[in-house]
């Protein structure tokens, strides 16, 4: 049987995530979501089957791109799920209206998130940052939007340097930024209030998987008696992790690490790049989410509530409970 047709925008934004040209868990759920709209709104499938296998097979290929930000999943399968109707044209109207409440309830989760960690820093705080986290970043805006002076030490994050992204981003926010290197973050804890990270996926106990690093950042801020604040959308809750499945971690290419010259001049060695680790709740002080702050070991209620008892593949039909569930979620 022929593949179906993909219109040729879902291939750029999957090789776009591919690449990490478009990265970060939030962004990338936002283009996965607007992919699937356009490939929607262009489709020329003459039946309803047709059609909707061209849009199950778009979300399979945007979720090939990478394992672990969990929001991908989560944004093809909001949007799978609320696909409906007898006609082509229903059909897309629905992926449509999904797709887009689907961007709003982004943003405005980023938003109302902001709002929240930005309640935790206090006037004169200085954040430690990790990577490049759009969720943290908006705890920051929201607190110099509040009056607060708030200053930041920047980790690099090596291979990639997305730390070089909230660096940039945080001085334009007016925000005093001092960059330092990975391995130096230790030694700048002891001079900073907070350490404030992302997620790219959070687990049922209230494991947090992050860019690789924060889990010995977490520790070592857990020595110096620096709290430890983790800003994620609900969006990262990894639903999976309620029936026992592990979140899969991305092992990147080599090159990002060492160059091949580098490498052809030291020998015969393994590189390994993982681009993610996993932080134990025990070294998480706080969970922001757009529905409130949770310590992250009750961060399973909130999971209950928002996706059942589990889930199952994206482009699975909805179940009844599912279906039921759908109207008050777009409100
Ligand atoms: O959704 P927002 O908060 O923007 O980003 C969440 C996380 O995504 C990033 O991963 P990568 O750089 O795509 O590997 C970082 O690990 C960051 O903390």
């Amino acid at each position: 049987m022929d593949e179906p047709p993909l219109h040729p925008r879902v291939e750029t934004v999957a090789e776009d995530i591919e690449t990490m040209e478009t990265r970060g868990a939030a962004t990338i759920a936002d283009a996965a979501a607007s992919a699937l709209v356009t490939q929607a709104a262009e489709s020329r499938a003459e039946t309803p089957a047709a059609f909707r296998g061209e849009i199950r097979a778009a979300a399979r290929t945007l979720l090939d791109t990478r394992p672990t930000a969990v929001s991908l999943p989560n944004a093809l399968r909001y949007v799978l799920q609320r696909m409906d109707g007898e006609s082509v044209a229903a059909l897309r109207a629905s992926v449509e209206r999904a797709g887009s409440s689907f961007r709003d309830q982004l943003d405005r989760a980023q938003d109302d998130l902001g709002e929240i960690g930005a309640n935790r820093l206090r006037d004169g705080d200085r954040v430690m940052t990790h990577c490049h986290s759009t969720d943290a970043v908006a705890c920051i805006e929201h607190a110099v939007q509040q009056g607060k002076a708030i200053s930041a030490v920047v980790k690099e994050t090596r291979p990639r340097k997305q730390g070089h992204i909230t660096a940039r981003e945080l001085r334009e926010l007016g925000v005093p930024v001092t960059l330092i290197v990975d391995s130096a973050a230790r030694r700048s804890l002891g001079d900073v209030d907070h350490v404030l990270v992302g997620a790219d996926a959070i687990a049922a106990d209230g494991s947090v998987v992050n860019k690789i690093g924060t889990s010995g950042l977490a520790v070592n801020a857990r020595e110096r008696g620096t709290p430890v604040m983790v800003a994620a959308q609900t969006i990262k809750l990894h639903p999976d992790t309620m029936t026992g499945h592990t979140v899969d971690i991305e092992m990147r290419d080599e090159s990002e690490v060492i160059a091949p010259e580098d490498r052809a001049e030291i020998g015969e060695i393994t590189v390994e790049n993982p681009a993610f680790d996993v932080t134990p709740p025990r070294h998480v002080d706080a969970i922001v989410t757009e529905r409130g702050q949770f310590p992250p070991e009750s961060v399973v209620t909130l999971m209950r509530e928002l996706f059942g008892e589990g889930t199952r593949e994206p482009w699975a039909e909805p179940t009844t409970r599912e279906a039921e569930r759908r109207p008050e979620d777009e409100s």
